[in-house]
């Protein structure tokens, strides 16, 4: 069984009108390898100053989205980036965007002092002081080699290289894979406090919903190749609702179609609606807004079918 597509809440058409205030814009974006279909003729928008989670399950097509916006893979369709196609324009836009791909790519033998020479001889945005400031406070000294540090401590090294950047897009793919929940928090707080302003624009993959859904300012799902919410993070909590419902209620709240629902201890249903009016749903029991893995859970129901 397939969940119902959810709407777009963006219209991606709008992307030339609205240039100025939309970092990223894409429409009728396809990608296909051998044998998958990557990208399925799917449309987003992402506006300026934003914080954006793009949230699939394994294989929904969230890298290849990301590659075609770094220009990295060949694809079909619209995409413009900064004003850019990232497929004619790769160079200049690299100058405003930066990525931060896998924890894996700086060298083992080269030394923090060396990973933060070689930045600043390469980008001209690279603010060598910000850097070090970065990294007062962790364990990292300017002699340790990439090979004597832990997982956690290279993503340290590389988000202080990358926050050190006044770039106008980030593109981080799954930036705390493999971290203890300390790096997660303290990852995600520097970004938000040290980094993030409105004239930058911020976009994560990750399976870790619940710890970034507090940052976010919007969201966006993908399954199957193309993007099935696009929204921000208020609009999500206006929109959709979830109920406890009482046993006896449970019929006469199903008959309102929820998203999902899943059954708790003594006869209690948990329902998730899209876009039905809270009071009425108040009837069948309490109400509150979902969390994002919730929604995410709903939306992507049957994907594994
Ligand atoms: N180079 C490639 N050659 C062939 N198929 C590919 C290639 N890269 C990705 N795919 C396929 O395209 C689909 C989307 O892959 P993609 O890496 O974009 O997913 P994802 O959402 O990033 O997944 P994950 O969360 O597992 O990293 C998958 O079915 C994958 O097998």
């Amino acid at each position: 069984m397939n969940a119902a597509p959810l709407t777009t809440d963006r219209d991606p058409d709008l992307g030339n009108a609205r240039a100025t205030g939309t970092v990223v814009s894409a429409s009728h974006l396809r990608k296909a390898y051998k044998n998958k279909v990557a990208l399925d003729d799917t449309a987003f928008e992402i506006p300026a100053g934003r914080i954006v989670g793009l949230i699939g399950p394994n294989g929904a097509g969230k890298t290849t989205a990301l590659k075609a916006m770094l220009g990295l893979i060949p694809f079909e369709g619209h995409m413009s980036v900064l004003g850019r196609d990232p497929r004619t324009d790769r160079d200049e836009l690299m100058r405003d965007v930066c990525f931060i791909a896998d924890v894996a790519v700086l060298p083992r033998w080269i030394r923090v002092s060396e990973a933060i020479e070689f930045v600043a001889g390469v980008h001209p945005r690279f603010d060598r002081a910000r850097c070090e400031r970065f990294l007062q406070g962790t364990q990292l000294k300017p002699r340790m080699r990439v090979r004597e540090l832990s997982k956690g401590m290279i993503v340290q090294l590389h988000l202080a290289l990358v926050m050190a950047i006044d770039a106008k897009l980030l593109v981080l793919d799954e930036p705390t894979l493999g971290l203890d929940i300390l790096y997660r928090k303290q990852f995600y707080q520097r970004l938000l406090e040290d980094y993030f302003d409105e004239d930058k624009t911020i976009l994560i993959t990750t399976h870790q919903v619940e710890e970034v859904e507090h940052i976010l300012t919007d969201v966006m799902f993908i399954r199957d190749g193309k993007v099935v919410l696009n929204s921000e993070m208020d609009v999500v909590g206006e929109r959709f609702t979830e109920v406890l419902v009482n046993a006896d209620q449970a019929e006469a709240a199903r008959a309102l179609k929820p998203l999902d629902e899943r059954a708790l201890p003594f006869g209690k249903t948990v329902m998730l609606f899209d876009g039905a009016p809270r009071e009425q749903l108040a009837g069948f029991g309490e109400t509150r807004t979902p969390g994002l893995a919730d929604l995410f859970v709903a939306t992507m129901k049957g994907t594994y079918a």
